[in-house]
């Protein structure tokens, strides 16, 4: 029986091109003046980005690096964490809002009238997500989530340790938790770490997720037995 849902984000919940196209850009053209501004919360992440590169490195590297990193979408955390805080302009201006695929409120409804929690699990910092559901294209939708981890809190999504963590921090035992994802090595360590898992491969997808049980979308959730208990 399933007692705990968990979603990725890109590519589960929301087109990769939502991310890819609108955020991902968003973010890249702002990302320096940011820096360089010294916009509140990144200070911290200035720090962060020195302590990876020795203590040494003045704002240009941090700067060079961090564009480094946005353009290979490397997913370290103090990139998200200034991805996350020039977003939320975007987002409380009007200008960003999230895009999840229409099938996937009636499946958050669900799982809420049967009492199965569902927690989001994304690359992307607590901040953006918290903000990518709050201001959807299909709503508020925040209201049907438990809560929130990115890599500062859960750590990297292919690691299995990262799961365990979570698991811990749910409550909730790994035979009783259900993850969904687009990336089967997220899906392997979900795996590894005890969880059920299910890839999920929406229009455009070519992974392959192995042994994984795979669907197109949230409609299939009828007939899976893992989240109808
Ligand atoms: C809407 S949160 C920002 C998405 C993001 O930055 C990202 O890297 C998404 O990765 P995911 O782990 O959700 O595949
Ligand atoms: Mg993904």
């Amino acid at each position: 029986m399933t007692l705990a849902v968990v979603l990725d984000i890109e590519g589960t919940v929301s087109p990769l091109s939502a991310v890819h196209d609108v955020l991902f850009p968003y973010a890249r053209e702002r990302l320096e003046s940011w820096v360089r501004q010294d916009r509140p919360g990144t200070q911290a992440v200035v720090d962060e980005v020195r302590a990876v590169l020795g203590g040494h490195a003045d704002l240009d590297d941090v700067v060079r690096t961090l564009l480094e990193w946005h353009d290979g979408n490397a997913k370290h955390s103090p990139l998200k964490t200034l991805h996350g805080l020039v977003w939320e302009r975007g987002f409380l201006g009007g200008e960003l809002s999230g895009v999840i695929y229409p099938d996937v409120p009636p499946a958050l409804a669900g799982w809420r009238r049967r009492g199965t929690p569902c927690w989001i699990y994304s690359s992307g910092s607590v901040l953006a997500q918290r903000l990518w559901f709050s201001r959807s294209d299909q709503g508020d939708l925040g209201g049907y989530l438990a809560g929130h981890f990115d890599t500062l809190t859960g750590g990297p999504k292919q690691d299995p340790a990262s799961y365990r963590r979570i698991g811990r921090a749910i409550g909730t035992p790994a035979r009783d938790v259900l993850f969904l994802s687009d990336s089967r090595a997220e899906l392997d360590a979900a795996r590894t770490a005890g969880w059920a898992t299910i890839g999920v491969s929406r229009p455009g997808c070519t992974t392959d997720f192995g042994t994984h049980r795979a669907i197109a979308d949230f409609t299939e959730f009828g007939t899976a037995r893992e989240v109808a208990s």
